[in-house]
C-alpha cells in the first residue's frame, strides 16, 4: 500500500495528466473517421472494445430490450436520481428573454436560445456509466435542446439506454472513445454532426475533445477523477479513506489528496485505506490510483485553502470543525462537498448536482457541466430618436477617434 506524504509541487505535476502521450493516436483515429466514417467505427470497436456491432446506431428494438433485461429497482433508482437532478437543474433557469429601459429611448435585453443538436460521452470502458447519461441529457432537456445524441462503447449497457430514455436523449450509437468524439463533431453516414459535445472521458476522449473544437464546441477537460479533502482533527479518517477508494477506482490516473492539519488524521487515513483496499472489488485500479495520491501536512486551514486554491480539484470535500467558514476561502473546484456525511458519491449519482466536473486543474477556469452550457445568448438593443440624442455625440466622439468616420456618419445621418 502506498499512502505517503506529497509536496504539492510534486501532486501537480502527477495530477496535470498530460494528454501529450495520446495526441499522436488520437490524431490518427480522428482522421480515419473523417474519411472512412462508419465503417472506421466499427473497425475501432472491434479493436478497443473487442466487439464488432452489426449497426453504429441502437435501433428502437434495442431501445426496448434494454427494459427486459433491467431490474426494476435499478430503473427505479435511476428515476429517483433523474428528478433530484432535474430539480437542482430546473432551479438553474433563468428568463430566457428580458429588457429593461437603460435611459430614456434606450432599451437593452437579453435573449436565451438552446442550442438545438448536442452530442453527449457516456463513458464506458472500465465501467459503465448511466448516471453520465443522465448528467449530460438532464441539463441539456432542461435548457430546451431539441436533439441530444449519445455516443457510448460497445457493448452499450442496457442500463445506460434506460438512463438515456428516462433522461430524453433522441439517438444512441455504439461507438466509444476518441473515435465517438469525432463522428460527433464531423458526421458520418449513421451520425449527423453536433454543435457541442459534453461529457467525460479517459484521456482518449478528453485529447479528441480539445481537438475537435475548430468544428464542435466542447465543455471543458473531465478527465479521470479527483479528490482532495481539507480535514482537520475532528475529521472521519473512515469516511475519508472511502471517498479516496471510491474515486480511485474510476481509473488508474485517477488522483487523491488529503491536506490536513492533522497527523494523526493522516496516518488514519492511511490504515483504513489499508483495510477498505483489501476488500475492494477494483484492486488493481485503486492502487494504481493510490500511487498518484497521498497526504499534504499544512500548519493551518488557510494554508489547506491556498494549497487547494492552486490543485483546483474536480471533487474538494471540506471535513473541520466550522466547514462553513473555510467556503469564503475557496475558489477553485468543481464540486464542494462539505461535512462528514457528505460523501463524494452523493454527488456522484443522486443529490441533484452534475457530476460531470473539469479535471487536472482545469476548475480554475471552467464550471461544473450546468443548464448554461446548452444554451447561448443574444443582446438586444431598441433605440429610439430619443434614445439616439442620448448617446449620439459619445458614439461620433469615439468612432471620429477611431478613424472610423463611415461609422459616426451612420449616426449623424440619423441625427440630422
Ligand atoms: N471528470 C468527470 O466529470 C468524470 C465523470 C465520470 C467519469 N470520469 C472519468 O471517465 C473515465 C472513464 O474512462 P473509461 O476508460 O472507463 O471509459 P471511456 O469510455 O472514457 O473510454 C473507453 C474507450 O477508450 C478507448 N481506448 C481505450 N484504450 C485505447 C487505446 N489504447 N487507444 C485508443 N483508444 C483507446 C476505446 O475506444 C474505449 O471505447 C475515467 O477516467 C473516469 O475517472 C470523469
Ligand atoms: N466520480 C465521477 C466523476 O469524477 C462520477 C461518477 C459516475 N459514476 C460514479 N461516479
Ligand atoms: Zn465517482
Amino acid at each position: 500500500m502506498n499512502w505517503s506524504p506529497v509536496t504539492l509541487d510534486d501532486w501537480l505535476v502527477r495530477q496535470k495528466n498530460t494528454l501529450d502521450e495520446v495526441k499522436g493516436a488520437v490524431e490518427s483515429i480522428i482522421n480515419e473517421v473523417r474519411s472512412r466514417g462508419d465503417a472506421a467505427l466499427l473497425d475501432y470497436a472491434e479493436k478497443f472494445d473487442k466487439i464488432r456491432p452489426d449497426a453504429v446506431r441502437l435501433s428502437e428494438r434495442d431501445w426496448d430490450a434494454a427494459y427486459e433485461s433491467v431490474s426494476p429497482d435499478i430503473a427505479e433508482a435511476l428515476s429517483e436520481a433523474y428528478a433530484r437532478i432535474s430539480r437542482f437543474h430546473e432551479l438553474q433557469k433563468r428568463d430566457d428573454f428580458w429588457m429593461v429601459e437603460t435611459e430614456p429611448g434606450v432599451t437593452l435585453g437579453v435573449k436565451t436560445t438552446p442550442l438545438s443538436r448536442i452530442g453527449i460521452y457516456v463513458p464506458g470502458g472500465r465501467a459503465s456509466y448511466p448516471s453520465t447519461a443522465l448528467m449530460c441529457a438532464i441539463p441539456a432537456k432542461v435548457a430546451g435542446v431539441e436533439t441530444v445524441v449519445c455516443c457510448t462503447p460497445p457493448p452499450v449497457n442496457p442500463l445506460t439506454i434506460v438512463a438515456c430514455d428516462i433522461a430524453g436523449v433522441d439517438e444512441i450509437y455504439q461507438t466509444g472513445g476518441a473515435q465517438a468524439v469525432a463522428a460527433m463533431a464531423y458526421g458520418t453516414e449513421s451520425i449527423a454532426p453536433v454543435e457541442k459535445i459534453v461529457g467525460p472521458g479517459n484521456q482518449f476522449v478528453t485529447a479528441a475533445k480539445m481537438m475537435v473544437r475548430d468544428t464542435a464546441e466542447i465543455d471543458f477537460p473531465a478527465g479521470p477523477s479527483e479528490i482532495a479533502i481539507i480535514a482537520d482533527d475532528h475529521a472521519r479518517s473512515d469516511f475519508i479513506a472511502a471517498d479516496i477508494l471510491a474515486q480511485s477506482e474510476h481509473d488508474p490516473l485517477a488522483a487523491s489528496i488529503l491536506i490536513t492539519t492533522s497527523e494523526q488524521v493522516a496516518r488514519d487515513v492511511g490504515k483504513y485505506i489499508e483495510q477498505l483496499t483489501a476488500d475492494a472489488e477494483r484492486k488493481e485500479i485503486i492502487t494504481q490510483s493510490l500511487r498518484r495520491s497521498g497526504y499534504l501536512l499544512v500548519k493551518d486551514i488557510d494554508e489547506a485553502a491556498d494549497a487547494v486554491n492552486r490543485i483546483a480539484p474536480e471533487h474538494l470535500a471540506i471535513q473541520v470543525q466550522d466547514s462553513l467558514s473555510i467556503l469564503g476561502k475557496i475558489k477553485n473546484a468543481g464540486s464542494i462537498f462539505i461535512g462528514p456525511y457528505a460523501a463524494v458519491a452523493c454527488g456522484d449519482y443522486a443529490s441533484g448536482t452534475n457530476h460531470v466536473l473539469p479535471t487536472a486543474g482545469n476548475a480554475k477556469y471552467y464550471s461544473g457541466l450546468n443548464v448554461a452550457h446548452f444554451t447561448k445568448t443574444s443582446t438586444i438593443q431598441m433605440i429610439d430618436r430619443e434614445g439616439l440624442e442620448m448617446i449620439g455625440d459619445i458614439v461620433e466622439t469615439i468612432a471620429d477617434a477611431e478613424g472610423l468616420r463611415s461609422h459616426a456618419d451612420s449616426v449623424r445621418i440619423r441625427r440630422t
